[in-house]
């Protein structure tokens, strides 16, 4: 895993994250072809344990819903390729850990050189959305830029009977953070599109900013060394 230090410049967010189409295809290789420039998106993925941050990343880059879960410790890597306006790009998702004890050591690792963050809650838990303020904290808290963009994801929209979040209280508070709201299910098949949306979304917005162009890739000593260009590109993403 490269760590190298990229600034992001992001620009305000607007509303308009349905009905969105992006090609893309799964690729869970991790190896870097020195001979392919390929740009790398670094999307964290936070929230309180048990709000679906696994399901949801699982769901993005393996297209199905797992059986089952463990919490997570520390944090996980998930990458898929993806294909914006002819480019290649690999979306890499930190998938964090939501229990205290399991990523205290890590927390420094998660936010560095962070290109977009992924809020998450649980529409059925009220406290899983009141702490949301807790993780906005944190993350600001570790000098992530406002200029990176951030989504907020109401997860499990599938359990319609247990909805403890409503849709316009979620609107306010993200519109007052200046984030995209999704309401979805990392469950239901049927909201698959949507749960690409959120990842693609910010990938076509990452894609039309400038300096997160990976190049010169090199293998010294077993590490992999990173170097950047800048590059300005222009996205027709509607978010
Ligand atoms: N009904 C429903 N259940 C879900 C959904 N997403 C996740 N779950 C369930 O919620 C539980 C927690 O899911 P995880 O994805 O492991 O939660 P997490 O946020 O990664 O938890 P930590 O790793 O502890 O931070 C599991 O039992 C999942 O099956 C969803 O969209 N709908």
């Amino acid at each position: 895993m490269a760590n190298e230090s990229l600034e992001n410049e992001g620009d305000a967010v607007s509303r308009n994250s349905r009905n969105t189409h992006f090609t893309s295809s799964v690729d869970l290789s991790t190896s870097l072809d020195s001979s392919v420039q390929t740009r790398i998106f670094k999307i964290i993925v936070i929230g309180d344990s048990n709000v679906g941050k696994t399901c949801l990343t699982f769901r993005f880059t393996g297209g199905s819903f797992p059986e089952k879960t463990e919490a997570t410790i520390g944090v996980d890597f998930r990458e898929k390729a993806v294909e914006i306006e002819g480019e290649k790009i690999k979306v890499q998702v930190w998938d964090t850990a939501g229990q205290e004890r399991f990523r205290k050591s890590m927390v420094e690792h998660y936010y560095r050189n962070v290109h977009a963050v992924v809020f998450v809650y649980d529409v059925t838990k009220m406290a899983s959305f009141q702490n949301l303020k807790t993780w906005i904290q944190e993350c600001n808290g570790h000098r992530v830029s406002s200029t990176v963009p951030r989504v907020l994801v109401g997860n499990k929209c599938d359990l319609v009977n247990q909805i403890q979040v409503p849709s316009n209280t979620a609107l306010k508070f993200a519109d007052a953070h200046n984030m995209l709201l999704f309401e979805t299910s990392a469950k239901d098949p049927k909201e698959s599109q949507n749960v690409d949306s959120i990842f693609m979304c910010l990938a076509c917005r990452l894609k039309a900013q400038k300096s997160l162009l990976y190049r010169d890739v090199e293998r010294e000593d077993g590490r992999v060394r990173l170097s950047q260009e800048t590059d300005v590109n222009k996205s027709n993403c509607p978010c």
